[in-house]
């Protein structure tokens, strides 16, 4: 396939994104309501997904575009520590469900990213989420997989294939983050 084609794919992909605006805003909502709630918004996925984790987390704590106060975001990605003990002690499948039931708190967002929806640490995590009363929100691709039916909101985005559905999770999640500092810049 040549450049250009790849870039079509991108530029179709990305048409048939610009659909899921309501479905965008209600995930806006989530963020903004948890966010004034003083709770958190935690991410977590596996391979890329774990890179966009750990960058969404550090757009809110740090700096997405505007000067702002620090929104309260972590990536159940990002200790090596724990993610080894865990996996090694309890398997991997646990790696988030055990962070989420030790940080999480009642009210907080769980944002579960992964391209297929049937990672099975992502489902074993969504699962704690909704004992503790976290939200549970999805950016898969457009099966949704299992994950989808687990969600309070799953964004859905428009491929099968997981190189195209994680370019367009990085959009919006930066979509996302945009909003929530806009709308949160006074407040916190
Ligand atoms: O980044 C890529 C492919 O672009 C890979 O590292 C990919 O994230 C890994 O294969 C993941 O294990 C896929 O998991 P998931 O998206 O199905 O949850
Ligand atoms: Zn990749």
């Amino acid at each position: 396939m040549s450049f250009e084609n790849y870039c079509q794919t991108v530029v179709e992909n990305f048409e048939a994104l610009g659909a899921l605006e309501k479905v965008m805003e209600n995930a806006a909502d989530i963020w903004v309501q948890a966010l004034k709630r003083g709770n958190k918004i935690i991410f977590c996925g596996n391979g890329g997904s774990a890179s966009d984790s750990q960058h969404l987390a550090a757009e809110l704590v740090g700096r997405y575009i505007l000067e702002r106060d620090s929104l309260p975001s972590i990536a159940l990605t990002v200790d090596t520590s724990a993610l080894t003990a865990i996996a090694n002690d309890y398997g991997y499948d646990q790696v988030f469900a055990r962070q989420l039931s030790g940080l999480g708190k009642s009210g907080d967002v769980f944002v579960g990213i992964t391209t297929s929806g049937n990672s099975a640490n992502i489902l074993a995590a969504a699962k704690v989420a909704r004992k503790m009363g976290i939200s549970v929100m999805g950016f898969t691709g457009q099966s949704g997989g299992k994950l989808a039916e687990v969600c309070d909101l799953c964004i859905k985005v428009p491929s099968d294939a997981t190189n195209h559905i994680q370019e367009m999770h990085i959009a919006v999640g930066h979509y996302l983050c945009g909003i929530a500092e806009n709308r949160l810049r006074d407040e916190v």
